[in-house]
């Protein structure tokens, strides 16, 4: 199997990358009548089967789980989680059958072992559907051409797909139709009710392609969504410690600043968590985002240059070749860092708090979002992908890491994304070496504006301002946010 994206003429790459259309909650009027009664059987039952699972049988669907014979054998914690939440588990040869929809939620890098042990089990003219394109973009994977293949893909960690679930929300979800398998022209509309029944359609869906999902999926995810809150929570911390504050505090302010400072910016966009701060505070913050912008804009355009061509992908695929080395060292190594092995302080810090003491992170967040967001549509992303990709995530991400560090974040997100994660927090770290030298307290740990008043430079205010509300990650986002009228507060 070849790379599918690599056969496509540079017309097609184009016309591909820039499927997306919002579609309006109008569309969703039917719920998820087209699947309602239907076998919905789900392959795998970790970060992402588990949480969409538990979503669709409370939005009224039949949803059972197949999970290798070992793991039902061996009780393990995929069998747990299904059992223990009263779903049916049963073996492929039990359930795959008799199913109209097979979802394959297993990791990536099993994907072509999976179907290639479903496909002849499923029965004439059913579905297989996935939640990432790696699979049918990267790897080429050819499907029975009975089958219908579709992608319902959250754009967020599986935790966050059942936390915004059951707060009357959803997250933001891309949906395809791979053009090579639609035999009956009912893809479409079981995507749709999918999508319902995950409650994607209460924060925004896109009409889209695996290969728009699988080039901006692969981007979000190794530069701001995973690789720079790694980065930055290294560096941050390190540098409090380095510079006298109290170990139990700097833990804390990273561990929970991220969830804090990005929660603003799910509601408000940039503009709003930069608001947040102080007029003196914004300016430093605005001036060290746009220092940090120019020294990573290199190595965004590098991840966007390496996905595109595919030679991301054959990187990561000669670890899965060779038992994930790569990927199980720097998960270790990550465990082993001064933030990981410092737990949190029991100091009180308040909201507010987080976002004065927190400048540095605020910077990285706008230069993470910004620089991705530009990356992506530079390279033929559409804006509503890339805004969902980059800004909306973030702070879902952030969710993770209040809830156990990096460990929690590597652990709920792919493999594919952990691994792409370290693979820019190894080239990020070094990057920023020369950067962090002029880092001081001020802005990360102790109040930057603190016996300050809050007189500014009007014109140099004034522009600070207008530069962050006029990117066009504000512009698409202010009207995106506009449908997410059941977002909820996390707390
Ligand atoms: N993690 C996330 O938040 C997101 C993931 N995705 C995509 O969703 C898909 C699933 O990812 P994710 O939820 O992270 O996966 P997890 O690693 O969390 O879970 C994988 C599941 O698959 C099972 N499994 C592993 N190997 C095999 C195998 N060879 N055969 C059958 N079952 C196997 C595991 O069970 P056991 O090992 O116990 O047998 C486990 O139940 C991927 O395509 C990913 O890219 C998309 C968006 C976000
Ligand atoms: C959580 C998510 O959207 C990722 C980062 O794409 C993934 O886990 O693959
Ligand atoms: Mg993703
Ligand atoms: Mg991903």
């Amino acid at each position: 199997m070849a790379n599918y994206f690599n056969t496509l003429s540079l017309r097609d790459k184009l016309t591909q990358l820039g499927k997306c259309r919002f579609m309006d909650s109008s569309e969703f009027a039917d719920g998820v009548n087209a699947l309602k009664g239907k076998k919905i059987v789900i392959v795998g039952c970790g970060a992402q089967g588990l949480n969409q699972g538990l979503n669709m049988r409370d939005s009224g669907l039949d949803i059972a789980y197949t999970l290798r014979d070992a793991a039902i054998k061996e009780k393990r914690q995929s069998f747990i989680n299904a059992n223990e939440n009263g779903f049916t588990v049963g073996t492929y040869e039990e359930l795959i059958p008799s199913a109209d929809v097979v979802i394959n939620l297993t990791p990536d890098k099993q994907h072509t072992a999976v179907v290639g042990a479903v496909m002849p089990l499923m029965k004439k003219g059913a579905t297989l559907s996935y939640s990432h394109g790696f699979n049918i973009v990267e790897e080429g994977t050819q499907v029975r051409k009975d089958l219908t293949v579709i992608m319902v893909a959250p754009k967020s960690p599986g935790s966050e797909v059942r936390e915004e679930y059951k707060r009357g929300f959803g997250v933001p979800t891309l949906i395809a139709v791979h053009p090579e398998n639609d035999p009956e022209g009912k893809g479409l509309e079981q995507a749709k009710a999918y999508a319902a029944g995950t409650g994607g359609h209460k924060a925004g869906v896109l009409e889209s392609s695996f290969v728009a999902e699988v080039k901006s999926d692969l981007m979000g995810e190794q530069t701001i969504l995973c690789g720079l809150l790694q980065t930055g929570s290294i560096l941050c911390f390190d540098k409090m410690i380095e510079k006298g504050i109290d170990a139990g505090y700097a833990s804390k302010l990273i561990q929970y600043g991220w969830e804090t400072i990005t929660e603003g910016m799910k509601y408000g966009g940039i503009t709003h968590m930069m608001d947040r701060l102080s007029n003196p505070a914004k300016i430093k913050a605005f001036e060290l985002s746009e220092e940090l912008k120019d020294i990573m804009r290199p190595l965004f355009q590098k991840h966007m240059d390496d996905i595109m061509t595919g030679h991301f992908s054959k990187t990561m695929m000669e670890d899965w070749a060779n038992d994930d080395k790569n990927l199980l060292t720097w998960r270790a190594a990550t465990g082993e860092t001064a933030f990981e092995k410092t737990p949190a302080g029991n100091q009180d810090i308040t909201e507010q708090e987080f976002y004065d003491n927190g400048v540095l992170m605020i910077a990285m967040v706008r230069a993470g979002v910004e620089l991705a967001f530009e990356a992506m549509t530079e390279s033929g992303i559409i804006a509503e992908s890339a805004y969902y990709e980059s800004l909306h995530e973030t702070p879902l991400i952030a969710n993770t890491i209040a809830r156990k560090k990096l460990f929690e974040m590597n652990r709920v997100i792919s493999d594919t994304a952990e691994y792409g994660c370290y693979l820019f927090d190894h080239a990020c770290k070094p990057l920023l070496t020369g950067f962090m030298k002029n880092i001081d307290t001020d802005v990360i740990g102790k109040n930057f504006s603190e016996n300050m008043d809050n007189d500014v430079d009007n014109a140099k205010l004034i522009a600070v301002n207008k530069a962050l509300r006029e990117h066009p990650v504000e512009i698409v986002g202010a009207r995106l946010r506009e449908s997410m009228t059941a977002m909820k507060p996390i707390v």
